[in-house]
């Protein structure tokens, strides 16, 4: 995609996209509800048309092509099955359209029906099957004609929470299996991050990081990814001085030193200028400190939530500050009590701004 921008009246919906995906490869647009992901997807697919910009699939401009003209499938939330005809007539449908020979049709639906692990289904009707199953269905139906790409725009949103991470694991063995280029959208973190190679995360009609889930995580490129993805503690500090490899900052009376390869922003901060320290709260430590360059913070236990492999420790600084800590049990320290944290100052990420 190069440069898409789309509006609806005055509202900017696409601000100038641009984005390569490599064959085979499963990316998923991930952002809040009305960052413009699902319109990008739809313009890929052509239900949606962009004002300006190219999209290519292959080297072919399809910008302006009728949808059913289009080598990429989209997969919904709402199935959309034909309710009238047979699972098999449902995932044979498109080759139909192609006008595959009857017999191709129907070894390309035993291949599907394979490969979804419902081998046995073909002479139901969609009504049924289970939530899971026909969600299986579509994709299958999806995948018939062999697209360049499948789209698949919250397909998972309709199943219970079991189901749903049944369903994850399932997408993502499928997209291995057949090697597709899937494009995936959501609006929950954990789901693009636990199935992805590579997530767009957007934020009204742009894309603000490009990268591996672990990057986005542990690199985030603006606060609002920051604050976006996973649990966050976010600290205003002011860059005091860079001091060859490391950055100064002064956070309230305290000073942390940080290696300058820490600041994840594209836009680097200069001395003087406010930054913001995101820690994540499982970089937190508890106990005093060992090591002279830890970051240490001591806070009120307030609150604790036990998880079984985890802790969830609330803490309050002694300027109102709530922290946020994720610890591994046991912790044996109660409601109330002072405790100490520590931080690695490599285990932090600074933004500019
Ligand atoms: N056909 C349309 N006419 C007018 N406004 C639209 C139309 N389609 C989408 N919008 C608006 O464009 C913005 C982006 O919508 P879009 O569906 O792309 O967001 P999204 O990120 O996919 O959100 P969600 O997760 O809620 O589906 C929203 O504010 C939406 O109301």
């Amino acid at each position: 995609m190069k440069n898409i921008r789309k509006a609806y009246g005055a509202l900017r919906v696409i601000d100038d996209v641009s984005l390569k995906i490599e064959r085979g490869v499963f990316i998923t647009l991930l952002g809040p509800s009305g960052c413009g992901k699902s319109t990008l997807l739809r313009s890929i697919v052509g239900l949606a048309e962009p004002d300006s910009g190219e999209i290519l699939v292959d080297g072919k401009d399809i910008t302006r092509a009728a949808a059913h003209n289009r080598p990429v499938k989209m997969v919904f939330q709402d199935y959309a099955l034909f309710p009238h005809m047979t699972v098999a007539q449902n995932i044979g449908f498109g080759c139909e359209m192609q006008g595959m020979e009857k017999s191709a049709i129907a070894r390309r639906c035993t291949e599907l029906l394979e490969l979804i692990r419902l081998p046995d289904i073909a002479n139901r009707y969609p009504d049924a099957l289970s939530g899971g199953q026909r969600q299986r269905v579509a994709l299958a139906r999806a995948l018939a004609p062999d697209p360049a790409a499948l789209l698949l725009d919250e397909p998972l949103g309709a199943l219970d929470l079991k189901l749903r991470q049944d369903m994850q694991r399932e997408l993502k063995a499928i997209q291995r299996r057949t090697g597709k280029t899937f494009v995936f959208v959501t609006h929950d973190q954990q789901e693009a991050m636990s199935m992805s190679d590579l997530v767009a995360v957007m934020n009204k009609g742009r894309i603000e990081q490009l990268d591996s889930p672990q990057n986005i995580y542990a690199n985030p490129a603006t606060l609002f990814i920051a604050d976006f993805v996973g649990a966050t503690n976010l600290f205003k500090a002011k860059l005091e001085m860079i001091d060859g490899g490391h950055l100064v900052l002064a956070v309230g009376d305290a000073r942390w030193r940080i290696p300058a390869a820490r600041v994840t922003s594209d836009r680097k901060p200069v001395a003087g200028e406010a930054v913001s320290v995101v820690i994540r709260p499982e970089a937190f430590d508890i106990g005093a400190s060992r090591r002279q360059d830890d970051i240490v913070l001591s806070g009120r236990l307030t609150d604790q939530t036990y998880l079984g492999d985890r802790v969830h420790l609330n803490v309050e600084t002694a300027d109102g500050a709530a922290l946020l800590v994720d610890a591994r049990p046991p912790v044996a320290v109660g409601q109330g009590t002072e405790i100490k944290l520590r931080c690695r100052p490599d285990n932090l990420a600074i933004i500019a701004g």
